[in-house]
């Protein structure tokens, strides 16, 4: 260890929005997988085509503190190795970290993966029984990490009574479901073990799922799954088949690889291997890396989470589904000229049905993980979302291979559109901006305490604010909105990963992956400054030094210049009393203590009346990704 493989992606360059993803990713991910019960996180930052996204997973039986040093140090070993490449994954004994442009691993059809193998080269003796009883302990244990364990995770060993004694380990991604960690299990089970045949010790990894067995104990803890030897007469076991280009080079001992930041090419869809040229310098064992073309089982597909929502909430579902040929004439067969815009899961296009009813038809790509779990939620959640101030859903289609969600329509598309174009931002005077920013704050009110559900956005911005032909604004984006126990006060903690947008998360989510009605607060805060001030709160360092707009707001707020900050499009004719007191309700939602942001109900009385005394603010936090630069780190 450690084995990196560098994708040979495209290559992002210093300084750009990817490597400043990475960055964040890579000082937020140890800490979120470390502190979840399942030692896992996943991390997707930005949007496409700079979109990073980021799994990391430790074995099941590590401490917090193994955890967390092993994925920096995989940070740190990547970023070496692998220097400008988009696409990496690194395997250490107790950890794993793979990041990406590209979300699709296991639900994608063509999806190549890194699929690593490696063996110790010594030989047993008693072949048949062997052979049989680490087929059967592998399998057990795959069955076990599947089915009966949260986490994916289980170990096992045989008991006495044969020698050697075996011990195994069978791990999946948590976020895979029984079905799914049992495929991937399957599939790497089934390619490598007939090449393990009458070998000590065998491991397979990859990234959704690993497998690995030996003739000497190897993980902590009591083994969780055990079977009994195999007994020493009966039927004998098939003769040996061992695959040519896995045959052992001569007895060496444990398995042990390097891969020394090659760069390996993608391969023909045949399974290919190559034996890495170091293996032999450095007198390990034999190591063999593959590249492979997965198709998607029939099996698999019926497990895509996509269809059991169906199953979940049918008479919703029912009501709401639309024909996809009816969506297709719409949208003109999806046609460029009726896109209304690309967020992080698909396109958005202009649709009208025969009735006339003007509609957005948001087109999950073909085959994103992400995007599936993305409906899931925009299903379970939005279809029982009514306000004013909150985009509604019309309508769905699950076709084939197509999956739309259909929106009423919202002419002025989204504020992000308008608030950062130099053009278009003097459309918005003080009135225009005033009643969006009371919208916000009311739909959020809905959507934090007046809904049948408790929810939290999680992803609150400019682009997730759509404005309709009045200028009112809905919001939009549930995708990755979560609903928390209505009577829950305090934050919930995301156990995969930390998911939003840069300049909008609250420091407490961004950090340590809290999120409540309090890190939306943050982010109804900083899109209030951004609303008035007609300035983005850039988390992106700008020539190494930080370009924050709560940092500039908050100067300006201590020496008394706050009017200063305002948008120079409104040339003075405001209020000032009201934007005022806007901005200071903007800076009580930016504090660093959740606890002392207010709810978004107060916040709706605050902004709402000038006789309300307001409490000052404390400086925001602003927190130190922002305040150091990369050559620092
Ligand atoms: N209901 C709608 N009516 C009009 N325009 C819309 C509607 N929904 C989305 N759009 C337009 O399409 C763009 C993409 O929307 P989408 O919700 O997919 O992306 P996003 O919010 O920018 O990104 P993400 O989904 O990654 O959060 C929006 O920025 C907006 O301009």
């Amino acid at each position: 260890y450690p084995w990196p493989f560098c994708h040979d992606s495209d290559n992002f360059k210093a300084n750009s929005s990817y490597q400043a993803h990475l960055d964040f990713v890579a000082a937020t991910l140890p800490m979120n997988a470390s502190a979840s019960p399942d030692l896992f996180a996943t991390a997707v930052v930005g949007t496409v085509p700079e979109q990073l996204w980021a799994v990391g997973l430790c074995r099941g039986d590590v401490n917090a503190t193994a955890c967390f040093n092993c994925l920096t140090q995989a940070f740190r070993d990547l970023q070496n190795d692998c220097s400008y490449d988009k696409g990496a994954t690194i395997y250490y004994d107790p950890c794993m970290l793979h990041y990406s442009d590209n979300q699709q691993l296991l639900a994608d059809d063509e999806s190549d993966l890194p699929y690593f193998i490696s063996y110790n080269g010594n030989v047993t003796s008693d072949q048949a029984r062997f052979n049989g009883l680490v087929a059967e302990l592998v399998n057990a244990t795959a069955e076990h990490a599947a089915y009966n364990s949260t986490r994916r995770f289980a170990t096992g060993e045989s008991r006495a009574g044969f020698e050697p004694k075996v011990y195994s380990l069978a791990q999946c991604t948590p976020d895979l479901t029984a079905a799914r960690c049992r495929t991937c299990l399957e599939a790497i089970i089934s390619q490598s073990l007939d090449g393990f045949q009458n070998l000590v010790g065998g491991r397979a990894l990859w990234i959704n799922c690993t497998y690995r067995y030996e003739t000497a104990p190897f993980f902590d803890g009591p083994a969780m799954v055990q079977i009994a030897p195999p007994p020493s007469s009966g039927a004998p076991a098939p003769a040996p088949t061992v695959a040519p280009s896995m045959q052992p080079t001569s007895g060496t001992p444990a398995a042990v690889a390097g891969g020394g930041g090659r760069k390996y090419s993608r391969l023909p869809s045949v399974v290919v291997a190559a034996v890495l040229a170091a293996v032999t310098a450095l007198n390990l064992a034999a190591c063999l890396c593959f590249w492979r073309r997965r198709r998607r089982t029939a099996e698999e597909k019926q497990t895509y989470p996509m269809y059991s929502t169906v199953a979940e909430d049918t008479d919703m579902v029912d009501s709401m589904m639309m024909d996809a040929s009816i969506l297709r004439a719409a949208t003109g067969d999806f046609d460029e000229s009726n896109k209304l815009g690309e967020g992080g899961f698909g396109a958005v296009y202009k649709g009208v049905l025969p009735d006339g009813g003007e509609v957005a038809v948001k087109r999950l790509s073909q085959g994103s993980s992400r995007g599936v779990e993305e409906l899931k939620n925009e299903l379970a959640l939005v279809a029982k979302l009514r306000h004013k101030n909150v985009v509604t859903l019309v309508g769905i289609c699950l076709e084939q291979q197509e999956r739309l969600l259909v929106y009423e329509f919202v002419a002025n598309r989204s504020l992000n559109l308008i608030i950062f174009d130099a053009e278009k931002r003097e459309r918005l005077d003080w009135r225009h901006r005033h009643q969006i920013i009371n919208g916000i704050a009311r739909g959020l009110q809905y959507l934090h305490e007046d809904s049948q559900l408790k929810v939290v956005h999680r992803d609150l911005n400019p682009s997730n604010i759509l404005l309709d032909a009045n200028m009112d604004p809905k919001i939009s984006g549930f995708g990755l909105a979560r609903i928390v126990g209505r009577d829950q006060q305090t934050q919930a903690v995301v156990s995969q990963g930390v998911v939003g947008t840069y300049g909008y998360m609250a420091p407490e989510y961004a950090l340590r992956g809290n999120y409540s009605v309090k890190s939306d607060a943050f982010s109804f805060g900083v899109t209030v400054l951004e609303i008035i001030s007609g300035r983005k709160n850039s988390a992106i360092y700008n020539g190494g030094k930080p370009d924050d707009l709560l940092d500039t707001v908050w100067q300006h707020w201590e020496a008394g210049t706050v009017v200063e900050t305002v948008d120079p499009c409104m040339d003075g004719g405001f209020p000032e009393g009201d934007v005022l007191r806007c901005i200071h309700v903007a800076l009580l939602c930016v504090q660093g203590d959740p606890a002392a942001r207010p709810a978004m109900s107060s916040v709706v009385m605050m902004l709402g009346g000038d006789t309300i005394t307001l409490q000052a603010p404390s400086k925001p936090m602003i927190f130190e990704y922002y305040q150091e630069s990369p050559e620092n780190e």
